[in-house]
């Protein structure tokens, strides 16, 4: 695990969008080999997701071969709904990018077989190859999508019942009408976000303090020793893109080194 700490949302959001940009860049993606890149909703993405808007306005990133999968989405809410997580993804992302709409997967919160709805999501990833990079987002309690605190490591695309903090916390999105917020959701699995590649979790806000710091066992040196492993990473990435530029090592033996 890397622990990559910044100074505010914004540098967390750009620092992840060039890390995703880079990523992207680097598989070279084409319509038979697309890149699959799993997606959260939630506060904390937002900066991520305004700074690679930015990079497609500048034309230096294209999600023309991305294929994504949202995390999550509440039963019985509807699509259109302003707080369903469509409209969200919609709203704050894909209407601003160059994904054509049938490369979007969202669990579809008002299937009639909702069981069904869980079982074909998780044959649709597998279809793709798997996930190749999963952004994720974490509650205060430090649950991720929808899993909440006890969910099983190896857990996959299920139903899921809200618990009662989950639902204060989302609160806010629906006029502070605690009623109003859905009790259900379908969420992907810890196990199906472990699946992948590489997971990427963004956690900003003191509210998540403590969900991180159980997560990481953060203490003051351990910020010292995780800004210092990341210098020597730097330094690390640096000498290998020297050599290589030199000729004096191959990608084959890079990757090696990984
Ligand atoms: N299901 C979502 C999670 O995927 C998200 O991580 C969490 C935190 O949201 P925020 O980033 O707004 O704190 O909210 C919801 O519960």
């Amino acid at each position: 695990m890397r622990l990559i700490i910044r100074e505010d949302p914004k540098a967390v959001g750009d620092y992840i969008a060039n890390y995703i940009c880079k990523r992207i860049n680097e598989f070279a993606p084409t319509p038979e080999r697309p890149f699959v890149l799993g997606l959260p909703t939630g506060s904390s993405p937002i900066p991520t997701y305004k700074a690679l808007i930015q990079m497609v306005k500048d034309k230096k990133l294209s999600f023309k071969n991305v294929v994504t999968f949202n995390m999550d989405e509440y039963v019985g809410l509807p699509r259109d709904h302003p707080e369903s997580y469509h409209t969200f993804m919609f709203r704050e992302f894909f209407s601003h990018i160059d994904i054509p709409p049938s490369q979007v997967n969202i669990l579809d919160g008002n299937a009639v077989d909702l069981i069904g709805e869980c079982k074909a999501y998780e044959e649709r990833i597998k279809q793709y190859g798997g996930i190749e990079l999963f952004l994720g987002g974490i509650g205060e309690d430090g649950h991720i999508a929808f899993n909440e605190p006890g969910s099983s490591l190896a857990s996959r695309t299920r139903i899921k019942t809200l618990a009662y903090d989950t639902i204060l916390a989302n609160a806010r999105f629906f006029n502070n009408d605690i009623s109003a917020v859905p009790r259900m959701a379908l969420t992907v699995g810890v196990g199906t976000v472990l699946d992948a590649r590489e997971v990427v979790v963004v956690v900003t806000g003191q509210r998540k303090a403590l969900a991180l710091s159980k997560a990481i066992e953060l203490h003051v040196k351990t910020v010292k020793y995780f800004k210092s492993i990341e210098r020597v990473q730097d330094e690390v990435e640096r000498t290998q893109a020297e050599l290589k530029a030199k000729g004096k090592i191959t990608e084959e033996q890079l990757g090696s080194l990984e």
